[in-house]
């Protein structure tokens, strides 16, 4: 079974070709992929499956939490995905439509490597509280398709432990939510403003940069200034990436890139079912 390991500022996946729907995905598998000793290694997995011409899309991305968990949306890894099907000839580099959990999203793979997702709207939903080391730390809610709390702040992100995960209102969030802490690098930069980004990630931990999250950061920059559109560099821990929003929708830009492909064990596989 084929296999390749790609990352989108360094926030890393599994990516599974299962063009066929042939594969049982399950948790104790995803689970072992992920595993940084006994598996590959990864935040999550993506598994590449063709979309059914009912769906409007040319492929389904099915994307897994590194615990196993089901997540509505990955923005970094709909980059790796787009970056892998043009790399395996399945799609010519340019625009095409990807579905996801969280709706069908038009991707447009550039030659430089790079890859520009419709990340659909980020709707910020009400404000809420992060419990990072003690401290509250106040955000706005925003839904890019799956939950975020993204809290701006003036203490340096960097001095986070975020080993620890933070706390956040179950009522609120009932399926958990991702939390990002960030800090305004310069509100008037040349391409907007720029932000840095640390994350928390539902499902798997701090990561080193997680897409949707940085389009939830750009979102709550806004809507703390009243502000419905604009767009900022988002500098995390694993590179940068280029949000725009608009009332409607909003967009992502970043790397994608494939580091290596391989052939899953077949008696290992099959020991995990
Ligand atoms: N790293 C992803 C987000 C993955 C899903 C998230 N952990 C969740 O459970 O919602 C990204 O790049 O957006």
């Amino acid at each position: 079974m084929e296999f390749v390991k790609g990352h989108g500022t360094e926030n890393d996946f599994v990516v599974l070709p299962d063009l066929d729907d042939q594969l049982e995905l399950t948790v104790a598998r995803v689970q072992a992929l992920c595993d940084r000793q006994r598996g590959l290694g990864a935040d999550g997995v993506l598994r590449v499956v063709r979309a059914g011409a009912e769906s409007g899309a040319e492929w389904f991305m099915d994307y897994r939490n590194a615990d196993g968990s089901i997540a509505e949306m990955c923005g970094n890894g709909l980059r790796v995905f787009a970056r892998y099907l043009v790399d395996a000839g399945h799609q010519p580099q340019g625009s095409f439509v990807v579905a996801t959990r969280a709706g069908n999203k038009t991707v447009t793979t550039h030659p430089d490597g790079s890859v520009t997702n419709d990340m659909g709207p980020a709707r910020v939903t009400g404000t809420s509280i992060a419990a990072v080391g003690g401290a509250g730390i106040g955000g706005f809610a925003v839904d890019v398709g799956n939950p975020h709390l993204a809290c701006v702040t003036d203490v340096p992100v960097d001095s986070f432990d975020l080993t620890v995960p933070p706390g956040f209102d179950p009522v609120m969030f009932p399926h958990g939510v991702n939390v990002e802490l960030i800090n305004v690098l310069d509100p008037e930069s040349a391409r907007g403003g720029a932000l840095r980004m640390r994350v928390y990630e539902r499902g798997v931990g701090e990561t080193r940069s997680c897409g949707t999250g940085t389009v939830a950061c750009v979102a709550s920059w806004l809507a703390g200034q009243g502000r419905t559109t604009g767009s900022a560099t988002v500098d995390v821990l694993g590179g940068q990436v280029f949000v725009t929003i608009e009332p409607t929708t909003s967009t992502l830009t970043g790397p994608a890139v494939l580091v290596a492909r391989g052939e899953l064990d077949k008696s290992w596989w099959d020991a995990l079912a």
